[in-house]
């Protein structure tokens, strides 16, 4: 029941991912901790490189993680495989910031977003109904759903990833540069989408981000990586307006 589930619902402990290759191996993240609450906003910055997205696909189960853990629901799901995975993926979504390659170009946009209800037994005719909410409740019309990838604009084509994420009914979604690719209006059309969904349905964010205008909108708190470590962390305005570090004042000043 909702009222007895933990408000921590993702925990991230003493994450760290080493690559190797051969007889080199580099650090890309080290002792990354953090908490993610029910309907709250976590939001990731750093300059490129310094292991946004390592974390992102460590959390997700994407790679493996090297030392640390990651818990959901109070569940360690460091190590997790196959049903058990897949279980978790009903909890947590990914939005990419190539919305156009996540889908396949042979399929509609409609069975893409309905695939998943598909394969947990949905009947067709339920599956089209419930797209169609999907659609509407990420501002797309019902008749998105005929269409292909490649017949819609950017900003259209992530909406409709974010349908196809919310299908499953999931607590986190999980946005890596989700809005990056797009032009500034439909940028901020889809974060006010992303608004109303957290408003609306209680849901959980992992925002990774460059643009700190987006995280001052939308994030609770903050998390500022540099070299796969945290430097600094706390709400938009302790990062935004009063940076401790010299590292995120280089970081604020070279995006504001
Ligand atoms: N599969 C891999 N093998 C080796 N090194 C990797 C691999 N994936 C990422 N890295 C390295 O890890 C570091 C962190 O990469 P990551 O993609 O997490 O950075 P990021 O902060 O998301 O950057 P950006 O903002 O540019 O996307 C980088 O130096 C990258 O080259």
């Amino acid at each position: 029941m909702e009222t007895s589930m933990p408000d921590t619902i993702l925990r991230a402990e003493h994450l760290k991912k080493v690559f190797t290759s051969g007889k080199k191996s580099f650090t890309a993240v080290e002792d990354v901790s953090f908490t993610l609450e029910r309907g709250e906003c976590l939001g990731i910055v750093g300059e490129s490189g310094s292991g946004k997205s390592t974390i992102a696909r460590m959390i997700t189960r994407l790679i493996e993680t090297t030392e640390g853990s990651v818990s959901l629901l109070g569940k360690d799901i460091t190590n997790i495989k196959g049903k058990e995975l897949r279980a978790v993926y009903r909890e947590m979504q990914m939005v990419f910031q190539m919305p156009m390659e996540s889908f396949d170009p042979r399929r509609t946009l409609g069975d893409g977003i309905g695939e998943s209800l598909r394969n947990a037994g949905m009947s067709r005719r339920d599956t089209k109904i419930k797209t169609e909410e999907l659609l509407e409740m990420c501002g797309l019309t019902p008749e998105f759903a005929a269409r292909y990838p490649h017949e819609v604009s950017g900003g259209q084509c992530q909406r409709a990833a974010i349908a196809r994420a919310l299908a499953v009914n999931p607590s986190i979604l999980i946005c890596d540069e989700a809005t990056s690719a797009l032009d500034v209006t439909v940028q901020k059309q889809v974060l006010e989408l992303l608004i109303n969904l957290k408003e609306k349905k209680n849901l959980s964010f992992l925002l990774i981000c460059h643009d700190l205008a987006l995280v001052q909108a939308f994030c609770d708190k903050v998390l500022v990586l540099c070299r796969g470590k945290v430097v600094e962390q706390g709400t938009p305005d302790d990062i935004i307006n009063h940076p401790k570090e010299e590292y995120t004042k280089i970081l604020v000043d070279s995006v504001l």
